[in-house]
């Protein structure tokens, strides 16, 4: 083949490549985490206490004996911990924000405890939907949750007294058999 003729094929060859935007050709939005709390944008929604799913328990003696907001934030930390390394359930957390579960989590609890917190989440039924949670699940998660309580020796008493504040919310977190 003659020079010249090679030419052509050589600009071809050494083009570069045309770099696409795929996030763009498929409609992929980058998520930013929020400078300040460092969470991820969710959509908009109605806040009230009345997401949390239930009343706060009457009297100051159970935010006592959970060791008032500080144990509480210890307390949902741990059970959060425990859970997303759990292998029975870590997957169920996986690319979800953490940083907001915790915050969100923290002030159910310690606005059901009623240890002087409003509840900003979403209700549990939004919260929950399409994560395919199954009654085995739920009961790791309870598992964990006992045992934050437990190393933070909150009595057993209420320890359980909050666990039936709890349990009627799981028929809006399990959806599948
Ligand atoms: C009574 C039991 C439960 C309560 C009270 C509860 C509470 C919450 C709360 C407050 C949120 C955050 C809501 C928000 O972002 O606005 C949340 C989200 C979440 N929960 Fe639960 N939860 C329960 C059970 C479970 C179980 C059993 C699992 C899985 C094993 C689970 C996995 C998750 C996940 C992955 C998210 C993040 C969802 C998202 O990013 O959109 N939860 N939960």
């Amino acid at each position: 083949m003659s020079l010249t003729a090679l030419i052509p094929l050589l600009l071809v060859q050494q083009a570069p490549a045309k770099t696409v935007d795929w996030d763009a050709e498929f409609g992929v939005e980058e998520e930013v985490r929020d400078p300040v709390t460092g969470e991820l944008p969710v959509d908009p929604y109605d806040q009230s206490n009345t997401n949390a799913g239930a009343e706060p328990i009457s009297g100051d003696r159970m935010a006592e004996q959970f060791g008032g907001q500080e144990g509480i934030r210890i307390i949902v930390n741990r059970m959060v911990d425990l859970s997303i390394e759990d292998p029975r359930i870590a997957a169920i957390f996986e690319g979800h924000d953490h940083v907001r579960l915790r915050r969100t989590l923290f002030e159910q609890f310690c606005y059901l405890l009623a240890a002087g917190c409003d509840y900003t989440g979403r209700d549990m039924e939004s919260s929950h939907a399409g994560l395919g949670i199954r009654k085995p699940d739920m009961n790791a998660l309870v598992e964990n949750l006992q045992r934050a309580m437990r190393e933070r020796g909150v009595p057993f008493g209420a320890q359980n007294r909050f666990l039936a504040k709890l349990a009627p919310m799981s028929r809006s977190v399990v959806t599948r058999k």
